[in-house]
């Protein structure tokens, strides 16, 4: 059907690593936000790690915006890209005011080893052999796990604390998905394009993201790391 994109890569990758997308986006910490039996103290160990991150997801998404304005082939990626980079400054003052409200001492936390591995993942990515293909790819998967976990918590049906309600839109609102859908559009555009090889390794990191996704959480939940 014209207009109608049903081969798009990300959306049979999505189902080919079904299990794991699931297990990413519907994990207990997720869960428990969504039906109200999450421990605090686990939300408030997500938000300092969390915090951490974002600080380290800034520079990856400066080297996406970097590669796109080189080798993209349409120049409305970095506006894109641009209005996510406006959106993480947002939320990096959302997590010093929100940490505030829940006396999380920012400067005080000590980054786990899950969060260090998913840190130093992203280093890998930032690095010139990656190309745009594979960084845009990757940054559609990172910002849309968050998305899909946290609309996950405003959904019908869900029984999410009204404190948390706050955190969940940051992610979970139409226009972060009107987001994600403009990177997939793009991460599916250059796949199109792209040579077996660069699409090989753009899946492989789809795969390694679900995993550190899940290790996130898992730490935020306190489980060994
Ligand atoms: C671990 C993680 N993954 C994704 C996001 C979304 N920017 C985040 N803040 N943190």
């Amino acid at each position: 059907m014209e207009g109608t994109d049903r081969t798009a890569i990300t959306v049979t990758w999505l189902k080919k690593h079904r299990l794991l997308y699931v297990g990413a986006t519907r994990h207990p910490f997720i869960l428990g936000i969504r039906d109200g039996s999450v421990d605090i103290s686990s939300f408030k160990r997500w938000l300092g790690q969390d915090y951490i991150f974002v600080r380290a997801f800034v520079p990856f998404v400066a080297s996406v915006l970097l590669k796109a304005w080189k080798e993209s082939d349409d120049k409305a990626d970095v506006d894109v890209i641009l209005g996510g980079i406006s959106a993480l400054n947002d939320e990096v003052s959302w997590f010093k005011n929100e940490a505030s409200k829940w006396a999380v001492a920012l400067d005080s936390v000590v980054p786990q080893q899950a969060n260090l591995n998913y840190c130093r993942f992203l280093e890998r990515l930032m690095s010139p052999e990656v190309d745009y293909t594979q960084a845009i790819t990757a940054f559609w998967a990172i910002e849309t796990v968050y998305r899909e976990s946290f609309a996950h918590c405003l959904e019908e049906g869900s029984r999410t604390p009204q404190e948390l309600k706050e955190t969940c839109q940051r992610w979970g609102n139409d226009g972060f998905g009107q987001y994600c859908s403009s990177l997939q559009s793009i991460a599916n555009r250059r796949l199109e394009k792209a040579s077996d090889e660069v699409v090989a390794k753009a899946e492989v990191n789809l795969l390694e993201i679900l995993e550190h996704e899940v290790e996130f959480w898992n730490m935020s939940r306190g489980a060994a790391v």
